[in-house]
């Protein structure tokens, strides 16, 4: 029987620049994105009847029915499928696990079906687009507009989350600049990762001030990270509550992974590699 298995990993925003707001309420975006190489893991098998099983060590207080970004996506196809998600992520975490999600059953469901993926990706939520693509990228409009920014180095960080859902939403709702400066025109490209991180110093999240608002204990979190051994630079992704840290190399990253786990036992850490 064919099974085919995809990789959802988890988006890092490395910047997040808010540049304006449309009538509609959404705001427009300019973000550098890259991927890790942590993330969910969904299997996908045909099936006469639509089954989805969700398990894994994050997959406790996930929605189990048909708006669960999973079914939503493999309704959306009308593939009916058997449908197992891995959930290694943290939710409503700013790392777009959902939209990982998403991305990745629409990538499975075609693999299997041969049917092409819906054109409108944007309508199952802003972050579906730039992760249907996977690598890095540059992302504007209100996620739509996605340029892939191919050669930038690998960086080595540890993603940690303090296991508190922020909801994009609520996040946007206390955000009080809505037009900051775009990134310049032209990002570092060929750059070594020394150089990518001291121009990501010069970069913001601009969404960080107020997920504090909605959940203070993000400050800890990126407090904590910016003194451990060896961490170069730290930012929050996407609405957050995940904070990172870049590291010069693996070990220390790893290092670092490793006392945070000891330190805090309550909260979600994983030392990864971003992909340029
Ligand atoms: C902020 C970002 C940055 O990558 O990441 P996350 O924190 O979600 O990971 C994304 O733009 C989030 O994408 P996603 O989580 O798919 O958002 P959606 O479900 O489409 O939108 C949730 C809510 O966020 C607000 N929203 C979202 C995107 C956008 N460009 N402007 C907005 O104002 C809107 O209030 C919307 O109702
Ligand atoms: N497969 C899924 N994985 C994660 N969250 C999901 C999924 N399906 C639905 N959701 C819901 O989507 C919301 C956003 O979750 P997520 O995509 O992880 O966060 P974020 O938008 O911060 O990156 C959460 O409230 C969660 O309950």
């Amino acid at each position: 029987m064919t099974v085919v298995k995809e990789f959802a990993p988890a988006k890092v925003n490395l910047t997040l620049h808010v540049t304006g707001q449309r009538p509609d309420g959404y705001h427009l975006l300019d973000s550098l994105v890259m991927f890790a190489d942590v993330g969910d893991r969904i299997t996908v098998r045909p099936s006469d009847t639509p089954i989805m099983i969700i398990k894994g060590p994050m997959a406790d207080g996930l929605p189990r029915d048909r708006t669960n970004m999973v079914a939503r996506a493999a309704d959306a196809m009308a593939v009916s499928a058997n449908i197992q998600l891995e959930k290694n992520l943290p939710h409503a975490a700013g790392i777009g696990g959902g939209s990982s999600d998403a991305a990745a059953t629409f990538r499975a469901l075609s693999e299997i079906s041969g049917k092409p993926v819906p054109d409108d990706l944007l309508a199952f939520g802003a972050d579906v687009p730039v992760c249907m693509n996977g690598r890095a990228a540059r992302m504007r409009g209100i996620g739509d507009e996605i340029n892939p920014v191919p050669d930038l180095p690998a960086l080595h960080a540890v993603l940690v989350n303090p296991k508190l859902p922020v909801l994009t939403v609520e996040v946007f709702k206390r955000l009080r600049n809505h037009n900051n400066a775009p990134m310049p025109d032209d990002l570092p490209r060929g750059a070594s990762s020394r150089e990518l991180i001291s121009w990501l110093s010069e970069m913001r999240n601009d969404l960080q001030e107020a997920a504090i608002e909605a959940e203070p204990i993000i400050e800890h979190v990126f407090n904590t990270l910016a003194v451990t051994p060896g961490c170069l630079i730290t930012r929050m992704s996407g609405s957050g509550g995940t904070c990172f840290g870049i590291y010069g190399d693996a070990e220390t990253a790893a290092s670092a992974a490793g006392r945070l786990r000891q330190d805090y036992p309550g909260w979600w850490v994983a030392a990864t590699r971003l992909n340029g």
